[in-house]
């Protein structure tokens, strides 16, 4: 199993933290208060493992891919026990990972350059923040946060009334989409970086 040492690192990163607060992730989170931008924050602070970080241009760029998702579960499961309380989902951004990109190329929102096309499908390993891996995740949250809008305008359009869909929900459509639709797509390429953040 590749990068052994670094997951047993993250899990005892996490455990500690856990322990902290008597094994319960919901104890450790209700530092933040009930804002999700908040708990990523908390998280991203106590535990290292989570800092997903690139440098872009000379610009600091945080993905937070698994925050984001443990914040977004961490509402989801909120809402299905009708506690609800989390605040500000809207402020989550997609979780940039290797799946979400391949469906959006799919459903025509990307469009990957000739030369990335061609080092993609060459196999090539891209290393944590190479700038073409940090395009690519940079570029599915975008990607994500139009289709938001879209959405919205169309919803106002169509009903005269706002919608509240944010990106942890078209997320949440994406990433099973992908699953689904693994055969259809894979031709497109997927990109190959072995790191801890996503
Ligand atoms: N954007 C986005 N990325 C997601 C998910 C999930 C699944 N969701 C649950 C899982 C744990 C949490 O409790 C989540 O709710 C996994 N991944 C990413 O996919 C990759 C694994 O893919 P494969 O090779 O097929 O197993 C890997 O980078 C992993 O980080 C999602 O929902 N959205």
């Amino acid at each position: 199993m590749p990068m052994l040492q670094e997951r047993h690192q993250a899990l005892t990163e996490g455990g500690h933290v856990l322990l902290e607060h008597g094994g319960s992730f919901q104890s450790f989170i209700s530092q933040a208060g009930n804002d999700a931008r908040k708990m990523v924050e908390l998280i991203v602070e106590k535990i290292p493992s989570y800092r997903d970080e690139a440098t872009y241009e000379g610009k600091r760029i945080a993905f937070y891919k698994r925050a984001q998702i443990l914040v977004a579960d961490f509402w989801g499961m909120m809402e299905a026990r009708g506690e609800g309380g989390v605040s500000n989902v809207d402020w989550l951004t997609m979780f940039a990972d290797y799946r979400v990109p391949q469906a959006l190329v799919y459903l025509g929102v990307l469009r990957y350059s000739d030369s990335l096309l061609q080092a993609l499908k060459n196999g090539e390993r891209m290393s944590s923040g190479d700038r073409r891996e940090v395009e690519i995740r940079g570029c599915s949250i975008w990607s994500v946060e139009l289709i938001k809008e879209r959405l919205r305008e169309l919803v106002r359009q169509k009903d005269g009334q706002a919608c509240d869909v944010n990106s942890a929900i078209i997320d949440f459509y994406l990433w099973p989409f992908a699953k689904q639709h693994h055969k259809e797509m894979a031709h497109i390429p997927i990109h190959l970086t072995r790191c801890i953040y996503y």
